[in-house]
């Protein structure tokens, strides 16, 4: 990591950690005196594909100055903890379950999609550790997931063509010259929004699993279906029965003290807005360590993972864990040269490899890249996200996905991983607790898709098929336990 150059203006508020909390100093985040000089600004001097035209760049400072100011929206002690929790999956202790809206909106920071979607996150996570075997650990793709990576910058529409839709922090999703005009103030209402999004998810998470239903009120009808082999049909209603009685045990502890009581969520964002994200990056009091407190999780996106560019030279001298997609083109030179850019003295629970290669391809591709991660002796946390490989459209032009390959994809990374030897150990979906008909599969047929679409961006899992999903999940996790 590069030599920090320290900026009075960015430090974290020098407060006392909570009692009990992990401390400060472990594990050390890496010298980065070895490289060429970092600070949170340094990405500037660095190319970006996916970077924004604004049409007045002094309003971007103005507002980055003005986000700088306010009050971080995560604490560097919560990315440690975090940190840590990662660490312990990465040696198959842990499973990380990582989900929500492909763009968030601020339109839906309303309580109701929030509540849906932590209900459908909490449910899941329960159903991976009672089916599953593992504690698990629960990401957001929320409270930031406002930036969107797009493959071209333009789109046309009846002869019209306008800048394309690159999330709420950067434009609206309106296919108005108006809408689709850049204007930074966006990046302060979003962040606002988050700190909205994130007070709610923490007052919802202090309530433990209390609020959640019985399964017996869940809508499980997909274990039931007569065309699931009977074998799968028998692991899914043991599954449920396990859950009841699990759940009914919990009850009967009075909820205290075991893992199932304990409700944590972290957030996460791909990283891409760098103004946004080096607005909230702040030195650590006391210590040489520098955090992007807009999440707990930054990632580093498919299309902004380029050795040499502004979103690799940010997250190299920042001290949270980080995602990085891999697509079906990365090789296996790349990876070890990301892992060494940005982990050079093996920090455990720094990186999370997210690979989304498309159900056709993992198996050429994935394979190489465990094999040589793992002779590497590298230690990352595999995470499979079988959403953005497995991306169609209609013949009505209508983006989707397909239920069927989105768990091909799992399947066969899960196969991909026991012939390595390797740990998956997360996955990551775009998904929603609310009743949207935006993936073909189960009770939503091609035909139905225009019932409920209402991504501003790719097609989501819904409350039901992200459940269904998790039940297949836990049954390959149940198959690779000892
Ligand atoms: O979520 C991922 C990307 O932002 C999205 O797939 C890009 O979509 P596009 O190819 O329509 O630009
Ligand atoms: C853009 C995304 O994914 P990827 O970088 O893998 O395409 C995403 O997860 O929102």
């Amino acid at each position: 990591m590069g030599t920090p150059v320290r900026n009075s203006s960015n430090h974290e508020a020098a407060v006392q950690h909570p009692p009990g909390d992990i401390p400060p100093s472990r594990p050390r985040a890496p010298s980065r005196s070895r490289t060429s000089e970092w600070s949170p600004t340094s990405w500037r001097s660095r190319p970006d594909s996916q970077a924004v035209r604004y049409d007045d760049p002094a309003a971007v400072e103005r507002i980055a100055s003005r986000i700088e100011e306010l009050p971080p929206l995560v604490s560097s002690w919560e990315v440690e903890r975090f940190r840590s929790l990662v660490a312990e999956a990465q040696l198959g202790r842990r499973f990380l379950l990582q989900g929500g809206d492909c763009a968030e909106t601020m339109r839906e920071c309303r309580s109701e999609t929030i509540v849906n979607k932590l209900d459908i996150l909490l449910k899941m996570s329960l159903v991976l550790i009672v089916g599953g075997g593992k504690p698990v650990v629960r990401v957001g793709r929320f409270a930031g997931q406002y930036a969107k990576p797009r493959s071209r910058p333009t789109e046309v529409r009846g002869g019209i063509e306008l800048p394309s839709y690159f999330g709420d922090l950067v434009n609206g999703s309106e296919f108005t010259p108006e809408a689709r005009r850049p204007d930074p103030e966006r990046m302060l209402a979003c962040y606002h929004h988050a700190a909205m999004t994130l007070n709610f998810v923490r007052s919802l998470s202090a309530g433990g699993l209390s609020g959640l239903e019985r399964p017996d009120r869940w809508d499980l009808s997909f274990s039931e279906r007569t065309d699931l082999p009977a074998p799968v049909r028998e692991c899914f209603q043991a599954t449920t029965r396990q859950l009841e009685d699990a759940l009914r045990c919990m009850d009967a502890l009075g909820g205290a003290g075991s893992e199932l009581s304990r409700v944590e969520f972290f957030t996460s964002h791909e990283a891409l807005n760098l103004h946004y994200e080096s607005a909230q990056t702040r030195a650590a009091p006391h210590r040489d360590e520098y955090y992007d407190l807009t999440a707990h999780m930054p990632w580093l996106g498919e299309r902004t993972r380029s050795l040499d560019g502004a979103h690799v030279e940010f997250l190299r001298g920042i001290s949270n864990p980080i995602g990085i997609k891999l697509g079906p083109s990365v090789t296996p030179v790349e990876v070890l040269r990301l892992l060494d850019t940005l982990n050079p003295t093996e920090i455990p629970g720094r990186i999370v490899l997210i690979t989304r290669m498309g159900a056709e391809r993992v198996d050429a591709t994935l394979p190489p890249l465990l094999e040589v991660v793992k002779r590497a002796g590298r230690r990352v946390l595999w995470v499979c996200d079988p959403m953005h490989g497995n991306t169609i459209t209609t013949s009505s032009g209508v983006k989707t996905r397909e239920f069927a390959a989105i768990v091909r994809e799992i399947d066969r990374t899960f196969d991909a991983h026991d012939a390595c030897g390797t740990y998956l150990g997360g996955v990551h979906f775009e998904l929603t607790g609310d009743h949207v008909t935006e993936c073909i599969g189960g009770s939503v047929r091609e035909e139905d898709l225009s019932h409920a679409y209402e991504t501003v961006c790719d097609p989501r899992l819904n409350q039901s098929q992200a459940l269904e999903l998790s039940y297949c999940i836990a049954r390959r996790m149940r198959a690779m336990r000892p």
